[in-house]
């Protein structure tokens, strides 16, 4: 069999928004759920949900039937770790806290075999090569595989035109929780200085030629970050929209309107 097309990494060198969800549940049950909404993309969170690789390749095999593609963030860049993501057939990887070139430079080589990199080779014990019916895994893998870097800090915002040229760096997610927090803004994205660290990050990454992508749930924000130059935006949290469609519901029967604390977030 042929080795499966990465349509996320063919898509993210395209054009208009790639709208996508993320899966936050840890199971494959609610990530099926999610994969049948019409997202182009949804991201499986194994830095904040409780998920594990074995989680995370029941939740892959579950969406594998529908077009919403699978992103896969890991906990932290582990080499060790990334490789077990692979082998479980993860083709599109998140990591955290990219901070220099050189971490994502690191990255880079953990997800190539050996002379380009360092990842070990599972061959016929694995999913990503579907058992050995993949010919030539070895040799066409990294083909199909996407690295995206997060940016999320002070640090990672002034490298990051450096982290974007890094060749095998596709893409860069802005996470504006965590760069708004290490900006002493406790999780508000909005305020100035923040806005001016994500306007000139995207701007960075696009002049690279590299695709930029942010998390985003408000569709004011989403929209100008697309209009700044995001190729793909995760514009929901299935945790969040269940919770808040839960508070809604009960709000309407019991015809009370909704307290602004039970919506509120300081993140999203
Ligand atoms: O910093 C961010 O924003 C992210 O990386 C996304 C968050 O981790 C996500 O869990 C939403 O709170």
């Amino acid at each position: 069999m042929q080795l499966p097309f990465n349509h996320f990494k063919a898509a993210l060198a395209g054009s208009g928004t790639l709208y996508g969800i993320w899966a936050g549940f840890g199971t494959a049950y609610a990530a099926e759920v999610v994969a049948t909404t019409g997202y182009d993309w949804m991201l499986l969170d194994g830095e904040h949900a409780p998920n594990s690789v074995p989680s995370l390749l029941a939740q892959l095999q579950a969406v594998a039937p529908y077009s919403c593609a699978p992103v896969v963030r890991a906990s932290h860049g582990d080499a060790t770790l990334i490789k077990q993501l692979l082998d479980v057939g993860v083709q599109t990887l998140m990591v955290p806290m990219v901070e220099t070139a050189e971490q994502a430079a690191t990255l880079v080589r953990a997800m190539r075999y050996p002379p380009a990199g360092i990842r070990g080779v599972g061959g016929g014990l694995v999913r990503a090569t579907r058992w050995d019916a993949v010919p030539d895994y070895i040799r066409t893998a990294h083909e199909q595989l996407c690295l995206i870097v997060q940016i999320e800090s002070r640090q990672g915002v002034e490298n990051a035109a450096a982290i974007a040229a890094v060749e095998g760096v596709d893409a860069v997610f802005i996470g504006p929780a965590d760069l708004s927090t290490s900006m002493d803004h406790a999780g508000d994205a909005r305020q100035p200085d923040v806005q001016e660290a994500i306007a000139s990050t995207i701007r960075d990454v696009c002049d690279q030629g590299k695709a930029c992508g942010i998390l985003a749930p408000d569709v004011g924000d989403a929209q100008r970050y697309a209009q700044w130059g995001c190729r793909f935006v995760a514009v929901g949290i299935d945790i969040s929209l269940l919770r808040q469609a839960a508070l809604h519901n009960l709000a309407r029967h019991r015809g009370e309107g909704l307290v602004a604390s039970a919506t509120a977030s300081s993140t999203y």
